[in-house]
């Protein structure tokens, strides 16, 4: 790279949804600071955000950043297969998926990446990938590129499957019902209950292919030559002052769109309903909105209790209610004549821009399975939790904001829900009076967030020295 000259990187997005969103906003942020990018998302992804109803996509069939790049930043596009059929049912599907991204996906990846490699101009220094591929060590160092690990998660996640050997010697892996004794020793973690763990932590099955993707992953992560994490320094101080002793890990979030109303990328995998004129005619505060993100599967029971318990606490509510929720086999799961007695009181939808529901006045609470992006943009819009984790990171998530920041309230621990508790728990957060501590709460957290994208806040400091230690690299690399 010569004098002057931008860093060009390739940005692999896993094809995830609540990874896709976060990637993509990365993508912006470091094209704004002068990188060129060129992002690759998998076909299926593409074809998810591509072939949406027209009036939500930018314009552009085939290039998801062409307005983006309009406006002067130089992020180029291309896809690549992930090793299955685009119209595979990949939410129904979902070891085979794995399976997939886990064998299949690095020939195809290679493949493109070595593309790109030969062609591009500036020429290509360094790879920035999800942390959840299991390859990109191996493909960085094939095309002497650095290797920039991408965590879409907290800095808490990273650092318990960082150290999975030290539970795992402590007898806290795969140990769920079986424990109960507070995690201690964890560098950088005061105290963390078995309970709060992530699932494939917790889980007895070790062997699953979600495992053998941790596995691999971690011990590929360990050897990048840096971390980029979506969290804030100040949200977990001791968790990343520890983890920053031992790899160069960057907190730089919130990277989510902060700007609620100019979003400029359309990255929805499907169609956005538009419930704007529907909350304009509620009061302030008053709507529940209800989602459990993108992938996560709720089971039919649960689903009729918290249906019922929904209409017993008289909230209005906005529930997204996602046709593979429970499964793309069960497309009508609610209680039968449910959506009659809910009458104006509630809206039930398949989809929507999230952070712009967020974002309306009327939205007074979030019933939410705890995705890391759901409790970033529930923070930055001020709208306190009612928990339901389901899955992965969700349980510690949880713990962070339940017991940690105090910014939301548990619905059930693991004993099976019922409508009662449902409808006391909304009413709860909902309620003047005794959702007043979380409001007040998540308002302080907010302020933590405004200040770290601040120019001389946590996040954009950590972003300068960032691109000053990678400009650094890659001029010692050419050098050598
Ligand atoms: O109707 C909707 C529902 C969701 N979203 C967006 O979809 C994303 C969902 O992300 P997240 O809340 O993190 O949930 P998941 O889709 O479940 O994300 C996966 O990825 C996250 C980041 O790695 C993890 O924290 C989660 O546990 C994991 O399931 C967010 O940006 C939402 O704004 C919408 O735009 N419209």
């Amino acid at each position: 790279m010569g004098v002057g000259q931008k860093p060009h990187a390739i940005l692999v997005s896993y094809p995830l949804q609540g990874h896709v969103n976060p990637s993509v906003h990365l993508a912006i942020k470091l094209a704004s600071r002068g990188f060129i990018i060129t992002f690759i998302n998998t076909q299926s992804i593409h074809h998810h955000i591509t072939s949406k109803k027209a009036t939500t996509t930018n314009g552009d069939e085939d290039d998801i950043f062409a307005s983006v790049r309009k406006s002067g930043l130089d992020i180029r596009y291309t896809t690549v297969s992930d090793g299955l059929p685009v119209g595979f049912d990949r939410s129904l599907h979902h070891d085979e998926f794995m399976a997939s991204l886990l064998h299949v996906f690095s020939a195809h990846v290679e493949e493109t990446i070595e593309k790109i490699v030969k062609n591009a101009t500036p020429a290509v220094n360094c790879l920035i990938a999800d942390t959840f591929f299991v390859w990109p060590g191996k493909l960085a160092k094939k095309y002497r590129l650095l290797h920039v690990s991408f965590w879409t998660e907290a800095a808490l996640i990273f650092t318990l499957y960082y150290h999975m050997d030290l539970l795992r010697f402590n007898g806290h892996f795969g140990c769920i019902d079986l424990r109960e004794d507070e995690i201690d020793y964890i560098p950088g973690v005061k105290s963390i209950n078995p309970k709060d763990l992530t699932s494939y932590l917790q889980q007895m099955d070790t062997t699953t292919v979600c495992h053998q993707i941790i596995y691999k992953a971690f011990k590929d992560a360990k050897d990048a030559d840096f971390v980029l994490c979506n969290t804030i320094q100040e949200l977990e101080p001791e968790t990343i002052s520890a983890l920053q002793e031992k790899i160069p890990f960057f907190a730089i979030g919130p990277i989510i769109p902060t700007k609620c109303t100019k979003r400029t990328v359309s990255t929805s995998l499907w169609t956005e309903s538009d419930c704007t004129h529907w909350l304009d005619s509620k009061p302030q505060g008053s709507v529940l909105y209800v989602s459990f993100g993108s992938y996560a599967h709720v089971s039919k029971s649960d689903l009729i209790e918290m249906a019922n318990g929904l209409l017993q606490s008289n909230v209005y509510f906005v529930w997204v209610l996602r046709p593979d929720l429970v499964s793309s086999n069960d497309k009508n799961p609610l209680p039968e004549g449910i959506i009659k007695e809910v009458g104006d009181r509630g809206l039930f939808i398949p989809w929507c821009s999230q952070a712009r529901v967020l974002a309306h006045q009327a939205i007074g609470g979030f019933m939410t399975h705890c995705g890391w992006n759901s409790i970033l943009e529930s923070i930055w819009c001020q709208v306190p939790l009612l928990c339901f984790p389901l899955y992965t990171d969700q349980f510690t998530n949880r713990k962070l904001v339940v017991d940690d920041w105090k910014i939301g309230i548990n619905l059930c621990d693991k004993v099976q829900m019922n409508k009662l508790e449902v409808s006391q728990k909304i009413k709860q957060l909902m309620m003047k009076e005794s959702g007043e501590e979380f409001r007040n709460a998540i308002k302080k957290v907010k302020c933590m967030l405004e200040k770290a994208l601040m120019a001389d806040g946590s996040s954009e400091i950590n972003m300068d020295n960032f691109f000053k230690e990678i400009e650094g690299k890659i001029q010692q690399k050419l050098a050598g």
